[in-house]
């Protein structure tokens, strides 16, 4: 029997897992997290801000501890493992690149809007010249169709990245749609860069949507332990792990240490654990970017109405990562909306 290709499952735990936990990760945290995934085989472990490098501020949520300093703590634990860093550019610099690089980072995954590519030329041609693998991340993939998609990642192909994903930011893409994207991607690029899938459990799919990302072409996948991450969560890495054994893909994981490592090292950590509850299942039916979930709970406690009433009116207005300000004036509209409402 012929062997099926490789896939390199990616853990973000401790990136799109900061998201849920409010940015609190501690030195300690990063250090046991990356102990069990390096030890389970894991390639690639992403450590920063769940918005990416300079992320800690007073729009997206301080964090509790500096992330060049997670950084360097995964780093000095991965035995094999390469650590990870997201750049969103705006909101990470160069500078911001360069300080991760030197505290071990080998690869920067660099994310844009979806319709937005041509921001992060620079950025892809620092980390090359630093000599760091270069993903690209086109984030909210639902918003344009396939061929849209493909020429974005057309443009930071041509920029310097090595492997463009399709980011289903809010859980919203259908399998078909996730099958469309692969295949435009795979079509556009070639052999000039590999595709890779990143998923959200906002419809429960995002495991089944990984495999129909790697039937069609994608070769990196995305995975966090427990789904640990924004809105409804992520794929979760043990699942992909037994799945893909299942199918005969090879991984290079070892599928019960990654189980452990979920349910021994990250589940006594974890603040909550994310579920496809009402708010999380109106962000993928209204195309919700997933970190908003936490900033529209705490919007709506705040003025006194519904998360899942923000979330919604957020979805249709189309805003996008940056906006996160937005979701106050929706919660101060919805508000005052129900005080001239006669009761
Ligand atoms: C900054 C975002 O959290 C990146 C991501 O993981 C997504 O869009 O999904
Ligand atoms: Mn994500």
């Amino acid at each position: 029997m012929t062997e099926r290709p490789a896939v390199r499952i990616t853990d973000t735990t401790l990136r799109d897992g900061s998201h849920a936990m409010a940015h609190q990760f501690t030195e300690e945290h990063a250090r046991a997290v990356t102990r069990a995934l390096d030890a389970a085989g894991v390639r690639v472990v992403e450590v920063t801000h769940g918005d990416g490098l300079g992320g800690s501020s007073f729009n997206y949520g301080f964090s509790h501890t500096d992330e060049i300093e997670l950084v360097r703590a995964a780093a000095d634990e991965a035995t094999q493992a390469r650590i990870a860093v997201l750049l969103l550019p705006g909101v990470g610099t160069v500078a911001h690149l360069r300080q991760a690089h030197d505290a071990g980072a080998g690869v920067v995954r660099i994310a844009t809007h979806c319709t937005e590519a041509d921001i992060a030329a620079q950025h892809f041609g620092a980390a090359r010249e630093l000599g760091m693998e270069t993903v690209g991340f086109l984030m909210l993939a639902h918003r344009i169709g396939p061929e849209a998609l493909a020429a974005q990642a057309r443009i930071m192909a041509d920029s310097g990245c090595q492997c463009v994903y399709v980011v289903d930011s809010a859980g919203a893409l259908l399998p078909d749609d996730v099958r469309d994207r692969v295949s435009a991607l795979v079509a556009e690029l070639g052999d000039d860069a590999q595709v890779g899938f990143h998923g959200h459990q906002n419809f429960s799919l995002g495991v089944a949507s990984s495999l129909v990302a790697y039937e069609a072409g994608a070769r990196q996948i995305d995975g966090t332990l427990c789904a640990l991450g924004a809105g409804a969560g992520n794929s979760p890495t043990e699942i992909l792990a037994a799945v893909f054994d299942r199918m005969g893909v090879p991984t290079g994981l070892d599928v019960h240490g990654v189980i452990n490592a979920a349910e021994d090292v990250l589940r006594p950590i974890m603040r909550r654990r994310p579920v496809a509850d009402r708010s999380s299942i109106v962000q993928g039916r209204y195309g919700v970017y997933g970190s908003f979930l936490l900033h529209a709970e705490r919007a709506a406690d705040r003025y006194g109405v519904a998360a899942h009433e923000v979330l919604r009116r957020v979805g249709e207005r189309g805003y996008v990562g940056g906006q996160e300000d937005m979701i106050i004036d929706v919660a101060l509209e919805l508000a005052r909306e129900q005080q001239e409402t006669p009761a």
